[in-house]
């Protein structure tokens, strides 16, 4: 009851939006032929040939959807520009951007060699929000939502590097107007420093992050696919001094949230955390803009709006479909937005008392998660994984290595102040580019074995219809050959007229049954011979059965999303004596030489 009360809560603060979302559907698939120009025009905000981009994209879709199953983690960075502090202060850009991916670190120490970093995508300061969701991956790891993945996009780097900003965009945008910061206390904490946003309409805003865009496109994905039902839900949390807070519950900043561990799903979970159905684009919308608001942001000396605290944001896309006549499936992938709260070296954040206490728990999680990331980047002697040293990477445990995918986007300042903090992010992410993943669509134990036993009766069914014709075939012939050679039938008499016979009759008629019911039996016999001989040829088939299933399931997997082959192999034609039939009984010959043999 308290739980509807509170969705309905969430909700309806979304309700008003409506007017913002249409607009913004229309306005983000009219300007889809401008970011042609961002990446290739004079500006080269997108510092990455396209193709390197197209590469990294489609190495996602071959191997996720054809369940070759080891899929690298995709890692762009993001280079944040100057601020206007970094100007007053006589801070220039020290970073290069040579091109294909690479970015060049002048080193503060004289005479020593700057530093070569090389990636798949890089966005220089110039780049837009929305080129960072067209070519960071991004749509790609939605579709992957759609179609039943585990998909995590966070972004990672020291503090003020632009996380928070790729993820939502400026302060208090994904709440309501930007800058319209007030002086409350936000969650009672006492300090000053601690600010609530004030809520007013939000027009459409080319600030706009990774997460508002995320949300229009999924909803467009979903557009697309009528012929599938969804049920959206979607849930916010943030960890606070390694404590648990529902973003949409924030009474629980008193109860912190529990993570356990699910046997079942083998993997780690938030107790009693409260989700969203979302059956609306605004329903989206009202669990951001309520997470974000109460969500824990200080300042210190090196960001006014500092995140104090790691947040993810979860949204469940269950899909039901028809999978083959009249069976549905349901499949379960889900998106993480996770917003990590930035490194910080306390001495330049001038952290103390709780910021310092803050810093101190970002720090420790900061460092589990690095370490968990060089264990699984280190392929050959991956040892012990740490997961369960802090709730972050407990949380983050399924999108690293297990069955998700997951896109890492680096997000790095330019200064020099913050080279040494740049270097480890870009160190980081060159770990975290060698971390393989493998993914799966996450469906029903029920319904996948419904789907298999479908698939396997329609098979049977298929084999059946062969053994059938080729049966027909042989009875008759048998039948026919019997009853030529070796029956002769006796005349059919009433029991009562039996005494009347002459006894030589009678003797003949006696003969005439004994024959008859010898050559029965050897029938019958024959019969069984035939009827072994059958099953084992029925055995033989449904191994080849099996075999052929199996092989056409790989054609079918490796073929259903390559735009170079069609989506079902196609099936020779009955009259073409060509190729072979798929469905050709291959023991047909071993049917034929029972009968041969038996002619
Ligand atoms: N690409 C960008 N374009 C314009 N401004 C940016 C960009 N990236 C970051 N900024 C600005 O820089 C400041 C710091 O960014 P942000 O708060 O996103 O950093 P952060 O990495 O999330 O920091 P923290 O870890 O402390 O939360 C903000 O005012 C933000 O608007």
């Amino acid at each position: 009851m308290g739980n509807d009360k509170k969705k309905d809560e969430v909700k309806g603060k979304g309700k008003k939006r409506v007017d913002w979302c249409q607009f913004m559907i229309g306005s983000a698939s009219s300007r889809g032929g401008s970011t042609e120009r961002s990446t290739r025009g004079s500006t080269t905000t997108l510092q990455s040939d396209e193709d390197n981009v197209n590469v990294v994209v489609s190495q996602l879709r071959t191997r996720a959807e054809n369940k070759i199953h080891t899929y690298t983690i995709l890692n762009p960075y993001r280079v944040r520009p100057l601020s206007e502090e970094e100007r007053s202060r006589g801070e220039r850009q020290i970073l290069e951007f040579p091109g294909r991916g690479q970015v060049i670190c002048s080193s503060t120490v004289a005479g020593q060699k700057p530093k070569v970093f090389s990636y798949n995508v890089v966005f220089e300061p110039a780049a837009s929000q929305e080129d960072l969701v067209e070519y960071s991956g991004v749509k790609r790891l939605l579709e992957m939502a759609v179609e039943g993945f585990s998909c995590t996009a966070f972004c990672y780097g020291q503090t003020g590097s632009g996380k928070t900003h790729t993820l939502t965009g400026p302060p208090g945008l994904a709440q309501g107007k930007p800058d319209c910061w007030r002086g409350d206390v936000c969650r009672g904490n006492g300090s000053p420093r601690y600010t609530r946003i004030e809520r007013g309409a939000s027009p459409y805003s080319q600030e706009h992050g990774l997460v508002v865009r995320s949300f229009v496109h999924l909803f467009r994905l979903i557009h697309e696919r009528p012929e599938s039902h969804f049920v959206l839900k979607a849930s916010f949390l943030e960890i606070y001094n390694e404590k648990v807070i529902d973003l949409l519950n924030p009474g629980t900043a008193r109860k912190p949230l529990q993570v356990r561990w699910s046997k079942e799903s083998r993997s780690f979970y938030v107790e009693n955390l409260f989700t969203v159905d979302c059956e609306e684009l605004d329903d989206l919308f009202a669990v951001l803009e309520e997470g974000m608001r109460n969500r824990a942001v200080g300042a210190h000396a090196m960001n006014a709006h500092s995140s104090r605290s790691h947040t993810l944001l979860c949204v469940r896309v269950r899909r039901d479909l028809r999978a083959t006549g009249d069976v549905t499936c349901s499949t379960h992938g889900k998106i993480n937005f996770v917003d990590l709260a930035g490194s910080e070296m306390t001495k330049k954040t001038h952290s103390r008392g709780k910021t310092l206490e803050e810093a101190n728990n970002i720090n420790k999680s900061l460092m589990v998660l690095g370490y968990c990331i060089a264990q699984l980047s280190d392929g050959k002697k991956r040892g012990h994984i740490p997961y369960r040293d802090s709730k972050l990477t407990k949380l983050l445990a399924d999108s690293l290595a297990g069955n998700g995918v997951t896109l890492m986007i680096a997000c790095i300042a330019p200064t020099r102040s913050n080279l040494s903090e740049t270097i480890n992010t870009l160190r980081y992410a060159a770990r975290a580019k060698k971390i393989k993943t493998k993914p799966i669509v996450k469906m029903d134990a029920r319904d996948a074995l419904i789907i298999s036993l479908k698939r396997e009766v329609d098979a049977l069914q298929a084999e059946n219809e062969h053994l059938r014709t080729a049966l027909h075939v042989q009875t008759d012939y048998n039948m026919d050959s019997y009853s030529n050679r070796q029956r002769q039938t006796p005349p059919q008499l009433e029991a009562s007229k039996l005494h009347q016979l002459p006894p030589s009759e009678l003797v003949e008629l006696v003969q005439l049954y004994m024959d008859d019911n010898s050559a029965l039996r050897k029938e019958n016999t024959e019969l069984f011979a035939m009827r072994d001989q059958l099953l084992r040829d029925q055995e033989l088939v449904s191994r080849e059965n099996e075999r052929l299933l199996k092989k056409l399931e790989d054609v079918n997997s490796v073929c259903v999303r390559s735009p170079i082959i069609p989506a079902r192999p196609t099936y020779s034609e009955s009259g073409s004596s060509e190729q072979p039939n798929i469905w050709t009984n291959p023991v047909n010959s071993s049917s034929n030489s029972v009968v041969s043999g038996d002619s």
